[in-house]
């Protein structure tokens, strides 16, 4: 998923939930008056960090980084102004030493779920924080589209380009409690005042042509173009077997439900006060 203008057109649903997070909890972070030094990880094509500006107050400096460099490139291109910009970042990786400890703020919009080893980022979350620096992120816990992926890929026809499915199935699909499996991560990194939800969540799609756009938009797995379609009409297919699609019709008419699960997690990096406090209190 590198294609920058397609995800620019197809990321409602993205976008709808970055804003309902950001409605219900950009208000009760803890802002600083000057110099919010803010980083958006997974920024995607841009236009989600941009809409985070009308959250955060005016004196800021934020930076929203990503893995993909066209995504990168298309971000600087559409977004950067002298208060703006974007960089190539793995989270899963090394993090540069200028970069640590520098943030006040950290978000992160639908991109967590692509992570297959969530300590390492979560890990470099933290140091990526400030002393008492807070980070709020949301990311998919379950979703039918990743059962969707695990019964293409036994699928002779499409095996060859799904070999490594469970890359790109959330690591909290098949998890009984991912609410728990959070907190627990979060505090053995020495995060404090965590708040893990697990929200179930419905989107609808108006039709099949919106759903085969989104899908294309975010789909991981390097398919031929000459066989697209084909694929298309087996996911649609599949769709209709696990009956997450119950209408259908062949004119791509029907309205599609999504219903999957999002966490919405925020969590802070203790200051040295809290940390001299804890001691404190555990001697007394
Ligand atoms: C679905 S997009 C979300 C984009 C944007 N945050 C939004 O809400 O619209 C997920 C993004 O995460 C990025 N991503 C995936 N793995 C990453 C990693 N290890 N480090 C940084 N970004 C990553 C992808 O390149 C992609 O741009
Ligand atoms: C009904 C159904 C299975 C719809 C799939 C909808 C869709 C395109 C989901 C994308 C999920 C995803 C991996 C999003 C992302 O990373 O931003």
């Amino acid at each position: 998923m590198n294609n920058a203008v397609l995800y620019e057109k197809c990321n409602s649903l993205q976008k709808r939930d970055a804003l309902l997070c950001l409605e219900e909890n950009a208000s009760k972070m803890k802002w600083k008056k000057n110099n919010n030094n803010i980083l958006d990880i997974g920024c995607g094509d841009g236009s989600v960090t941009n809409m985070l500006k009308k959250y955060i107050p005016t004196d800021f400096k934020l930076l929203g980084c990503d893995i993909s460099e066209k995504m990168v490139n298309f971000a600087n291109n559409h977004h950067c102004n002298e208060q703006t910009s974007f960089t190539v970042l793995d989270i899963e990786g090394d993090l540069p030493e200028g970069m640590k400890g520098k943030f006040d703020h950290v978000f992160s919009f639908y991109a967590l779920h692509w992570i297959i080893n969530q300590k390492r980022a979560f890990t470099n979350i933290y140091n990526l924080l400030n002393e008492d620096g807070e980070c709020f992120m949301i990311f998919l816990a379950g979703a039918p589209v990743f059962d969707v992926y695990r019964v293409l890929a036994r699928n002779n026809k499409w095996s060859k380009w799904l070999q490594n499915v469970d890359r790109y199935v959330s690591p909290y699909h098949d998890s009984k409690d991912p609410e728990k499996e959070v907190e627990k991560m979060l505090e053995e990194i020495g995060f404090v005042d965590y708040d893990v939800q697990c929200k179930n969540s419905v989107y609808v799609f108006e039709d099949l042509h919106v759903l085969r756009s989104a899908f294309t938009a975010v789909n991981p797995f390097k398919i031929p173009e000459d066989k697209f379609d084909d694929f298309m009409s087996d996911y649609l297919d599949i769709l209709k077997e696990l009956q997450i699609m119950t209408k259908f019709n062949n004119n791509y008419e029907t309205s599609v439900q999504f219903r999957y699960r999002l966490l919405v997690v925020y969590a802070r990096k203790p200051a040295s006060q809290d940390k001299l406090l804890e001691e404190l209190n555990k001697q007394v």
